[in-house]
């Protein structure tokens, strides 16, 4: 069975990684043949089960086990792909990604939705910044290749539905390939 495709989704936090994640997770089983697409929060997996070597105050993030999170993504059910949604890419090796989501958002926007969370004022102007100065995408890519990475603007919920059906044509074809590949 051809195993599925590694979607990174990544962007600030606010851009609308779980939104995009979750909805593209839900269509692609309603796909005509179905296709298995499991979102994975990356950040609250490596929380729950310990893939980390502890907390990092300086960066407030966990310091991941590259090792313990490779063993959980690759040994996943044959014919499941995964997208993996996550504010950073740089806890991925190279080789694991056959897609890299960057999804951007107006500023303004982003602002109101952070605040809407309740990010304290210091955090909603260190993600706006970050996303004016375009960081997670400049990581992506230093981190991949340029071909397989696809900024997404995702400022509307049109935006998203038609992030999903773009993201879902990529899948199909790219099964299409590994297909054809398999029977050469
Ligand atoms: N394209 C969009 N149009 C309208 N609202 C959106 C869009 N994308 C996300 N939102 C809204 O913005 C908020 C943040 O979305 P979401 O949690 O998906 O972002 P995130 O990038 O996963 O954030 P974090 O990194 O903090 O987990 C949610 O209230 C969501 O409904």
């Amino acid at each position: 069975m051809i195993s599925g495709p590694i979607i990174v989704m990544t962007g600030t936090p606010g851009t609308g990684k779980t939104s995009t994640a979750q909805l593209l997770a839900a269509s692609s089983a309603s796909l005509d043949p179905p296709f298995s697409l499991r979102h994975i929060n990356v950040g609250d997996l490596i929380k729950d089960k310990s893939l980390h070597d502890g907390w990092d105050e300086e960066w407030q993030s966990w310091n991941v086990n590259e090792d313990k999170l490779e063993r959980i993504i690759e040994e996943r059910p044959a014919g499941e792909g995964l997208i993996l949604d996550w504010h950073t890419c740089d806890a991925y090796p190279e080789r694991w990604a056959d897609l890299v989501v960057v999804l951007r958002c107006d500023h303004t926007t982003l602002w109101e939705r952070l605040e809407k969370r309740n990010y304290p004022l210091n955090k909603i102007q260190e993600n706006n910044e970050s996303e004016i100065m375009q960081v997670v995408l400049d990581e992506a890519l230093l981190s991949y290749p340029a071909e397989i990475v696809v900024e997404l603007k995702s400022d509307t919920p049109e935006d998203m539905e038609n992030n999903v059906d773009r993201i879902l044509q990529w899948a199909k074809v790219w099964r299409e390939e590994r297909a054809q590949e398999e029977e050469r």
